[in-house]
């Protein structure tokens, strides 16, 4: 995840407080000092950070925990609203016929995203069409044609025309019976006015119902400044921010985004069209905490055409610890699409696992292994699969030389199998976590029960 550095440092801080025996003024600047470090460490602006920590602090010292909680577990909440705060409102894209116009810079990922969004929308049974209104980078043309064959989105251009009012005035008879249009439009080295001029002219012709920026994690803070000029020029009403996977200055995008008011539609995660989220607040920060997001696995399962009861099924054994091999092998064969499985296992709690238990679930190492485990798993009788337990240095034998990998693959599966369960028996034994979870399972009652005293 792009915020690697950010999630650790702050799970660490919970750790810190979860772990100390009483809470007083030296141990909260403690903590404000770690999470100020963390956040200016993830781009995210000093006159936020430093509020932040100010309201942290005045809450922290004037505020007494409810009947029932402890101080740490207060302290813990008092931070996770705080910096809920600072990710801005949630919002979301509403699934039904709309014209949508995307605008942004040069190599922000705005065409990608086109087929991202594409993907989207045909994934909830909407017919969706590009219009491809970026009439300065040739190339965009085609890979929008390209992306229309990829997702099944209609596809309307005049090659080589220059004039993108035009285009879209033709493309309107062509695309009628679509229910989603999006309309790429050109990029730019910079906001200048001849940008802000052709954007407002095609905003006036295609009167889109949203405009949504498209931004580049990697720019961080100055995310902020290009919503809020595009928001006052054009009317922006969304951001769609890419590239989340691959910087660690996403923080700074994401709350420079939030500072304009202009909600975070988005997030792109990766090159894959798959790669691709609706952006929500709490889901985002429960994942950077490491607590986990229940509903994110049954979004996943969708995309990896499993069903809901399948998909909680799967997840109320993995947080139970009663999985075998068999079901480790459905999930990797289901997920078995790197984004996907990065997605799973963002959604499974791992916050409070003591040090270096989490790396585990370190989903970069699982996708490397993915298809040997697949492979090796596929050596396995039912018998072995139902029941690991039987398998011993002479089934290792066999496996290995079966799935043509070392004895040591085999020894590292079943290892990393008996972590997982440890790992899922931990997190069930862990107070502080339950009670962190509860709010977020609360429309899961089969995982909620897990989580119960
Ligand atoms: N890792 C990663 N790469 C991305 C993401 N979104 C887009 N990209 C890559 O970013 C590069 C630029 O993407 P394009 O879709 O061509 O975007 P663009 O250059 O802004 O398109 P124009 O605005 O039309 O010029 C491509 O290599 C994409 O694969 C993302 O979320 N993660």
């Amino acid at each position: 995840m792009a915020l690697d550095n950010l999630s650790s440092s702050l799970r660490e801080t919970f750790r810190k407080i979860t772990g100390s025996s009483y809470i007083d003024k030296n141990v909260i600047k403690e903590m404000i000092r770690d999470i100020q470090r963390a956040l200016l460490k993830a781009d995210v602006n000093v006159k936020l950070t430093l509020d932040l920590s100010r309201k942290i602090e005045e809450r922290s010292e004037n505020e007494k925990p409810p009947a029932g909680m402890t101080p740490q577990d207060y302290i813990l909440k008092i931070v996770y609203e705080e910096l809920l705060a600072i990710l801005g409102k949630s919002s979301n894209l509403k699934i039904q016929p709309q014209t949508i116009m995307l605008v942004g810079l040069y190599g922000q990922g705005k065409t990608t995203t086109a087929g991202k969004l594409a993907r989207f929308f045909i994934k909830k049974g909407l017919s969706t069409g590009f219009v491809a209104c970026d009439v300065h980078r040739p190339a965009a043309f085609e890979q929008l044609r390209t992306l229309s064959e990829q997702t099944g989105a209609k596809f309307f251009g005049i090659k080589g025309e220059k004039n993108p009012v035009k285009i879209f005035n033709q493309s309107i008879e062509e695309l009628k019976d679509i229910q989603v249009k999006i309309v790429d439009t050109s990029g730019r080295d910079s906001l200048d006015s001849d940008l802000l001029d052709e954007i407002t002219k095609l905003k006036k012709a295609v009167n889109p119902d949203e405009v949504l920026l498209v931004i580049d994690a990697t720019v961080g803070q100055q995310a902020g400044p290009q919503a809020k000029s595009l928001m006052d020029a054009t009317g922006l009403t969304g951001v769609i921010i890419t590239k989340m996977d691959g910087t660690g200055k996403a923080g700074g995008a994401l709350s420079a985004v939030a500072q304009t008011g202009v909600p975070v539609y988005m997030i792109g995660t990766g090159e894959h069209l798959e790669d691709f989220e609706i952006f929500s607040p709490k889901k985002f920060l429960g994942r950077l905490l490491g607590m986990g997001d229940p509903e994110a696995l049954l979004d996943v399962a969708q995309e990896a055409d499993i069903s809901d009861e399948k998909a909680e099924e799967t997840m109320t054994k993995i947080m139970s610890g009663k999985f075998n091999l068999m079901d480790m092998y459905d999930i990797w064969e289901k997920f078995a699409k790197p984004s996907l499985m990065k997605r799973l296992f963002d959604s499974i709690p791992v916050g409070k696992m003591p040090k270096g238990a989490s790396n585990m679930l370190d989903l970069d190492a699982a996708q490397e292994k993915i298809g040997k485990y697949t492979v090796i798993l596929d050596s396995m009788t039912y018998k072995e699969l139902e029941n690991p337990e039987i398998i011993n240095a002479k089934v290792i034998r066999r496996v290995s030389r079966g799935s043509g990998t070392q004895e040591q693959d085999v020894r590292n599966l079943l290892k990393e199998f008996r972590a997982m369960k440890e790992n899922a028996k931990m997190m069930k034994g862990n107070r502080a976590l339950k009670k962190m979870m509860r709010g977020q399972m609360k429309g899961n009652p089969d995982l909620l029960k897990e989580f119960e005293d």
